[in-house]
């Protein structure tokens, strides 16, 4: 039999309880929408196949329940996502605010390559928004600077015996300059390329 998707991918929605993720999913694969809030239990997921430049894509999108109590089972989740999805609510702060609590979650428990996106949901309640669109801007330059930030770590971790065996040879460079007293010019300068490897 033929294959069906020629490669799948596993995106995890994250957010508070409330802020519509369950019904971001259903709108998304079945095309419905619910008034009622039930409160999902633990995960629960949905598929759906997308043709993107030519290559069928299988996404796994696993909704997970944003009340704190499910919080030890929906982190076992996040090291097998290729992609996040942070949900906010636009007319409520809280939810908004407890963003940085769910992205520091993600550094400490998701793959360093994970890719993430912020959405602010219930963009029709616009009368009763509490969250203003710049504030979401800025959520999402952090992100992008914590990307940086973290890819920077990891090529760091990726370097660090060089960075040592740089430190440790700068190091025994500086020990034989300082027993001579025409080095002293030399020491200062490498003192100074010294101090900036440290800062990593
Ligand atoms: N006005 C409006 N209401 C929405 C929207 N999306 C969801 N809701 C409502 O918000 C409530 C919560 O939606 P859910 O999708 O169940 O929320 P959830 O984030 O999955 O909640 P948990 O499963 O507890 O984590 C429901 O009453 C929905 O009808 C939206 O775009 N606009």
């Amino acid at each position: 039999m033929a294959k069906q998707y020629d490669i799948l991918f596993r995106i995890l929605l994250l957010g508070d309880s409330g802020v519509g993720k369950t019904c971001m999913l259903r709108r998304f694969t079945d095309r419905e929408f619910d008034t009622g809030h039930i409160s999902t239990i633990g995960v629960d997921f949905k598929m759906k196949t997308l043709e993107i430049d030519g290559i069928k894509v299988r996404v796994q999108i696993w909704d997970t329940a944003g009340q704190e109590r499910y919080q030890t089972i929906t982190k076992q989740y996040y090291r097998r996502a290729q992609g996040i999805v942070f949900v906010y609510d636009i007319t409520s702060e809280s939810s908004f605010q407890h963003i940085v609590k769910w992205a520091t979650d993600v550094d400490e428990y998701a793959p360093e390559k994970v890719q993430r996106i912020l959405v602010g949901n219930k963009s029709d309640e616009e009368p009763r928004r509490r969250v203003t669109r710049e504030e979401g801007s800025k959520v999402f330059i952090l992100f992008v600077f914590q990307s940086f930030s973290r890819v920077t770590e990891l090529v760091l971790q990726a370097h660090k015996r060089d960075v040592d065996n740089l430190l440790g040879s700068l190091d025994d460079y500086l020990n034989k300059a300082g027993l001579d007293e025409s080095g002293q010019d030399k020491v200062g300068s490498i003192q100074r390329v010294c101090g900036c490897a440290r800062i990593f």
